[in-house]
């Protein structure tokens, strides 16, 4: 198939712009490169550089060629920082989906995945797995955006025609088993990389937000999903989209509180995490974990890398070898490139 993506420089986006390659699809990429990285797509598949908000150009990609499916990773996605820049995150998100959508719509694709999430259910406490079908409660701007893009694909389905898929990840981590990528935020926010840098003394310390949270140890509880099991997903979902639309929660269906993944970090590495209480971080809900069922009964996808070890291990590895990310790849790749011309 011929897939489009936007957001394929970022994390998630490059690790399934990976998967569609080596499932032998043609991939061209979007990205404005805010949070992403060129280095995380290969070479030698087409890269437009430039921001959603740009309605005029998605237009021309979407009008000049025909795209069998359209995968939108590209958004602002820090729950935290969403509760500063509420409108921001609300306006920024919700346009550049809308022109894409729009976009699509109107130029024919009848394939559109979307970067869905887990903070759409965050606005109520839960203890047991969210089902696929439990009420939307957004806890943050961000969740609410998510939301908003959700409704515009129901009517883009109904008015145009366009099936779509909204996936609503849990928290992705680790990084490809092969070590072709990893996970690079400029500042880091998420929890294992983050513990994965101060464990390798790339950072002093981790700071644990909240000890009062009503779970087994008054930390938050979070279902990790390996990237490459995303990435697995998508491309199970891609083949569906024939018929109808739907939504999935993707996850585990494990909990892990964020003790829990302290402990896994230095069990893997073998060494000890220095770590500090600190208050609670806005916007964050107590538990978030999937109940899957759905897509792996319709599609037969199920996570090979579950275990919050693999996933430790994979974020772990590709530190190690990567200490400062893709920027230095580019650096290494310039240097290699500069010795093979010397020679
Ligand atoms: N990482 C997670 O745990 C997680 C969980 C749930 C949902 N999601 C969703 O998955 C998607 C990818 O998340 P990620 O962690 O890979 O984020 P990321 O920041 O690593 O990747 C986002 C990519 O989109 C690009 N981008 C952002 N705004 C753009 C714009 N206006 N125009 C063009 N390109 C733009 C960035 O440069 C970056 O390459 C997001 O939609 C996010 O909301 C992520
Ligand atoms: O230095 C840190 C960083 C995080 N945490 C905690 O770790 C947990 C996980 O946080 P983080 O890794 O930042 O992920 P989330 O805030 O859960 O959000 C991620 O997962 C959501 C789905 O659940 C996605 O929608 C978001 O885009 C993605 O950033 C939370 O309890 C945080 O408070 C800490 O205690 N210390």
């Amino acid at each position: 198939m011929k897939c489009l993506v936007t957001g394929g420089a970022g994390y998630v986006g490059s690790h399934v712009v990976a998967g569609l390659l080596d499932a032998g699809h043609e991939v061209a990429v979007i990205d404005n490169l805010s949070t992403g990285y060129r280095a995380a797509i290969p070479n030698d598949i087409r890269f437009f550089q430039f921001d959603l908000l740009d309605a005029e150009a998605i237009n021309q990609i979407l009008a000049n060629e025909k795209w069998d499916v359209v995968l939108h990773f590209a958004a602002l996605s820090l729950v935290n920082e969403s509760m500063c820049k509420p409108f921001y995150y609300l306006r920024q998100n919700y346009i550049t989906a809308l022109n894409l959508i729009e976009a699509c719509a109107i130029n024919g694709v009848k394939r559109f995945v979307f970067s869905s999430t887990a903070a759409l259910f965050g606005g109520k406490e839960r203890f047991s797995l969210i089902p696929d079908d439990a009420r939307v409660e957004a806890s943050s701007p961000y969740g609410e955006s998510k939301f908003l893009i959700e409704r515009a694909l129901v009517w883009a389905d109904q008015i145009y025609g366009m099936r779509s898929a909204s996936l609503r990840y849990f928290n992705a981590a680790g990084a490809d088993p092969l070590g072709r990528l990893g996970e690079e935020h400029t500042p880091e926010t998420h929890l294992i990389p983050l513990a994965v840098d101060t464990v390798l003394g790339l950072r002093r310390n981790l700071k644990i937000f909240g000890n009062d949270y009503p779970t087994r140890d008054g930390t938050c509880i979070r279902d990790y999903i390996h990237v490459t099991d995303l990435a697995e997903a998508h491309i199970r979902v891609i083949e569906l989209l024939d018929h109808r639309s739907v939504t999935y929660n993707l996850g585990n269906g494990l909990g892990f509180t964020n003790m829990e993944v302290v402990q896994a970090v230095e069990r893997v590495s073998g060494r000890k995490l220095p770590w500090d209480w600190a208050p609670r971080r806005k916007g964050d809900p107590s538990m978030l974990v999937a109940d899957s069922t759905l897509i792996r009964w319709e599609t037969g996808w199920s996570p090979r890398y579950s275990s919050i070890d693999v996933i430790v291990e994979t974020a772990l590895q590709w530190r190690k070898k990567h200490p400062h990310g893709y920027e230095k790849l580019v650096n290494e790749c310039d240097l290699y490139n500069s010795i093979l011309i010397k020679d």
